[in-house]
């Protein structure tokens, strides 16, 4: 008997383009989403979009709770779920980078509640996806979270965001080569689940993006329209897989290794681009795509080196050498780098000296 199965959530609506922030009254209507919404937001991104929305909730008779945070916690979680049970919300929507709208996805899924994604920056593919990351102990990777209903990316705030936001969701997009890369590896070695409609979606969203990178550009709200759709692509991908393994391999792992032994040092998307150099050099060697990849990153001002991202070489090799060890994630990386090996690609990629 054929048991296969699937149950793929993806956003109803998705609206993209010039002062569509206008449209969010509208477009949560056309969700039949009903009574009040609570926004989640923090500081800069509430001056930014979160204030207009609320006026323009207020002019339709309904007013919207709202609460600001300030960093990506469990707590910060929990204070969005007790608000949404005194403030007697029946939807949430998420309005900033990706702090604010992992910890709106993640008290949606806990409050079973619908779930809206207006993102301010286009900074990561969690802005689109069923993932939410908060750091929880040791472990900085994602877990699942509630889809967004409806995402809506008004590409004039997203180009007025600060440009390294931008770059740094163009290069959590170009790893997703190498995150391709190692799904495959790990579906050949060790059987693991393997979707090829997702895999070819996220790889075509990293080929797009690379095939534009002349367009991408600061202040350019075309660029902002390339990235935006690259990461809707990538954030559909994962919810075809229903992991994010789509856009996640072993270039992640060090970025998440990087979150543990070096906070707040860079962005996550730039941490991942200069991972994925490493990654790619893994799998394919001096004739790999290694060259590709940097140069990619370096077309949209994405850092390439450790010095670029503001961190030691030290550090890159203690996490390079560790990262394996922190998710039960088959990559290239297998069983993990000894110290000489990972000197010997940081090297011969430029990232350390
Ligand atoms: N779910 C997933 O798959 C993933 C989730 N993440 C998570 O996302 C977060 C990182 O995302 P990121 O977007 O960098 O984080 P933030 O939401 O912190 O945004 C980064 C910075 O940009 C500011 N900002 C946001 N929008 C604008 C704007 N339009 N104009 C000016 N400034 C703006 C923020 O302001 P302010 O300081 O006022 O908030 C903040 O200082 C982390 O919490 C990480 O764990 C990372 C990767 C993947
Ligand atoms: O950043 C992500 C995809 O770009 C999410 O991946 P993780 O599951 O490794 O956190
Ligand atoms: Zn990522």
């Amino acid at each position: 008997m054929f048991e296969k199965s699937t149950w793929i959530r993806l956003p109803r609506n998705v609206v993209v383009g010039h002062g569509v922030i206008d449209q969010v009254v509208d477009v949560i209507d056309d969700l039949h989403l009903q009574g009040r919404p609570l926004f989640v937001t923090s500081p800069t991104p509430r001056e930014v979009a979160a204030e207009p929305i609320v006026a323009a909730f207020e002019a339709t008779g309904v007013e919207p709770a709202i609460v600001t945070i300030e960093t990506a916690t469990f707590d910060a979680v929990e204070r969005v779920i007790e608000t949404a049970e005194a403030e007697d919300v029946s939807y949430l929507v998420g309005i900033g980078g990706g702090k604010a709208i992992d910890i709106a996805k993640m008290a949606s899924y806990h409050l079973e509640m619908g779930f809206c994604s207006v993102p301010t920056a286009a900074s990561h593919d969690g802005i689109v996806s069923n993932r939410g990351s908060v750091p929880d102990g040791d472990s900085r990777h994602s877990v699942a979270a509630e889809p967004p209903l409806a995402v809506i990316a008004d590409t004039e705030i997203l180009a007025d965001a600060p440009w390294e936001l931008t770059t740094a969701g163009c290069a959590d997009i170009i790893s997703n080569y190498t995150a391709v890369m190692d799904w495959r590896l790990a579906h050949r070695l060790k059987n693991v689940e393997y979707s090829e409609y997702a895999a070819a979606l996220s790889e075509m969203t990293a080929e797009i993006l690379v095939d534009n990178a002349d367009l991408i550009r600061p202040g350019l709200e075309e660029s902002a329209w390339v990235v935006t759709k690259a990461l809707m692509s990538s954030g559909v991908a994962m919810s075809i897989a229903g992991s994010s393994r789509p856009a996640s391999g072993a270039e992640h792992l060090f970025s998440h290794q990087l979150d543990r032994i070096a906070p707040e040092a860079a962005l996550h998307g730039h941490q991942v681009g200069v991972g994925s150099i490493m990654t790619a050099y893994l799998h394919g060697g001096e004739r790999g795509i290694w060259r590709d990849i940097r140069d990619a990153l370096a077309s949209i001002d994405a850092p390439t080196t450790a010095a670029e991202l503001g961190i030691d070489d030290e550090t890159v090799i203690e996490a390079l050498t560790t990262c394996h060890e922190i998710r039960d994630r088959y990559t290239i990386l297998g069983d993990g780098m000894n110290e000489r090996a990972a000197r010997e690609v940081a090297t011969k990629t430029g990232v350390i000296n």
